[in-house]
């Protein structure tokens, strides 16, 4: 029997329910929709919208419990059942899967056990001498991978600007077996034309597979598969589970082939996501939408109170950004994760030391604030050779946004940046420092008497990390 199309689809049971046959696999926008714990279509035939379908799981467990159990066990006793073993499938994960296809608008969706796990699965697929176009700001375990792969693995891969079609177009022939997306990318957050990379690659190779990480939006924020990609994948560990408390990897597909060619090969390397971790992911997923709305909102003002502060700030949300437009014409939200730039490696490694809510940690997508300089974290696999010839500024701070309450973010952020010498304080509050503007004279104004700079500014030349209450 096949995993995609058991009988019934729900949790706990291998018989058919009349559930599968109440609602039609086909929703009134045509979506052909797996069986699923969570009907995506109310009787009048209209989809439910994505905040209820978040929430919203049914199974039939013998004993009707409401959170779907954990089946924490290997192996599966019987005969020809539709589980053996846990590393096949398992009725814990089989039911985060069919939730996440609905919530992600896909035929199929797959748990494995880290984002990195998805898209080992994922280039699996490849083969010796085949050509992977991606782009040139990538989070730098998916460029170490590809490096691995680019050394070990005879594949090609070309790293152009993929925020310029003509550079990616330049460079897909026949060969293009995979092209791979970020968008918005991981940390300089440029926006990719998805619909008209996806076009061109399928043009260029009917065969070719575009593959889209969507770890920095969400499926609250934007569907890749309805953009042209043929998989979309996310590191669960961020926004889907929201608690950094587990790891996770998700893929999503509409053809059912693709699904299965993933399928086998999480079989046969046994990455499948574990059932407790299972569990965990699809509670975290359910406060998604409030999660997510927190943290955007919050994200937005922070991203304006830097700019408007004089940064150069990388933030879809802003009209400034480049690809604001673009943005807004594939993606329903801007995200909670912005970076900015003090102009000084050193001045920057300040501010990261002096914030106290804002945790320094890789990572986002948790409820809590995070800060972070990737040259030095994230994306610190990336050699600075390599760093140097993509022009990545290594006094870049990135900000992954939480839930808490923003003016606390935001004076958290003022009091750093003025410890560090990042901003000058002027009577009417504090200003970047223009390119030139000695940092010195910038922390020797603070410690001069000064009048009272914006929230937090007071505190500024007393307070330190570790200081007080830490
Ligand atoms: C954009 C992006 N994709 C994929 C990953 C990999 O996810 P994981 O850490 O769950 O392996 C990360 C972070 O690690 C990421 O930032
Ligand atoms: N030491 C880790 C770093 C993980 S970075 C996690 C996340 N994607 C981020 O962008 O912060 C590694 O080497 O992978």
């Amino acid at each position: 029997m096949s995993r995609f199309s058991p009988p019934g689809g729900d949790i706990g049971s291998s018989k058919p329910n009349g559930l599968a046959k109440a609602f039609s696999r086909l929703d009134i926008e045509g979506h052909n929709l797996p069986p699923s714990p969570a009907p995506s279509s109310p009787r009048n035939g209209r989809r439910y919208a994505l905040a209820t379908e978040l929430v919203y799981t049914e199974g039939n467990d013998q004993y009707n419990a409401s959170s779907a159990p954990i089946y924490q066990s290997a192996t599966f006793k019987g005969m020809g059942n539709e589980y053996d073993y846990t590393r096949s499938g398992n009725p814990t994960r089989t039911h985060l899967e069919r939730h996440l296809a609905k919530i992600m608008k896909a035929e199929r969706a797959l748990v494995v056990s880290s984002g990195m796990g998805a898209l080992d699965v994922i280039t699996r697929l490849l083969k010796p001498g085949d050509e992977v176009v991606t782009g040139d700001d990538l989070y730098g375990g998916t460029n170490r991978l590809l490096k691995y792969l680019g050394t070990h693995g005879g594949i090609i891969v070309h790293h152009v600007d993929t925020t310029t079609p003509s550079a990616v177009q330049a460079v897909l022939s026949s060969k293009t077996a995979m092209v791979l997306l970020e968008s918005p990318t991981n940390p300089l957050m440029k926006i990719i034309d998805i619909p008209t990379i996806a076009e061109a690659a399928h043009a260029a190779n009917p065969a070719a597979i575009v593959a889209v990480d969507n770890t920095m939006l969400s499926p609250l924020l934007q569907n890749p598969l309805d953009l042209g990609a043929d998989i979309v994948y996310e590191s669960g560990t961020k926004y889907l589970s929201g608690h950094h408390d587990l790891m996770a990897g998700v893929m999503a597909v509409n053809q059912a082939a693709l699904g299965e060619k993933l399928y086998f090969i999480i079989n046969s390397t046994g990455c499948g996501l574990s059932p407790f971790d299972s569990w965990l992911l699809l509670r975290g997923i359910k406060t998604l939408k409030v999660r997510m709305e927190t943290q955007q909102a919050n994200a937005q003002r922070i991203a304006e109170f830097l700019e408007d502060h004089g940064f150069k700030v990388r933030y879809p949300g802003l009209k400034s950004h480049p690809q604001h437009a673009l943005h807004n014409s594939m993606a329903r939200g801007a995200g909670a994760v912005l970076s900015f730039e003090t102009g000084s490696v050193a001045v920057s490694e300040k501010v990261v030391e002096a914030a106290r809510l804002w945790t320094i940690s890789v990572s986002f997508g948790c409820v809590n604030s995070l800060i972070s300089m990737p040259c030095r974290m994230s994306h610190a696999s990336i050699d600075a050779e390599t760093r140097k010839q993509r022009e990545f500024p290594e006094n870049l701070i990135r900000l992954c946004v939480g839930i808490e309450d923003c003016d606390d973010l935001i004076d958290d952020l003022s009091r750093a940046l003025v410890q560090a010498g990042a901003v000058k304080v002027e009577l009417d509050g504090i200003r970047a420092l223009s390119s030139g503007e000695s940092v010195d004279a910038a922390i020797d104004s603070v410690f001069e008497p000064s009048p009272a700079g914006p929230s937090g500014t007071a505190v500024a030349s007393e307070q330190t990390r570790g200081g007080d209450d830490d």
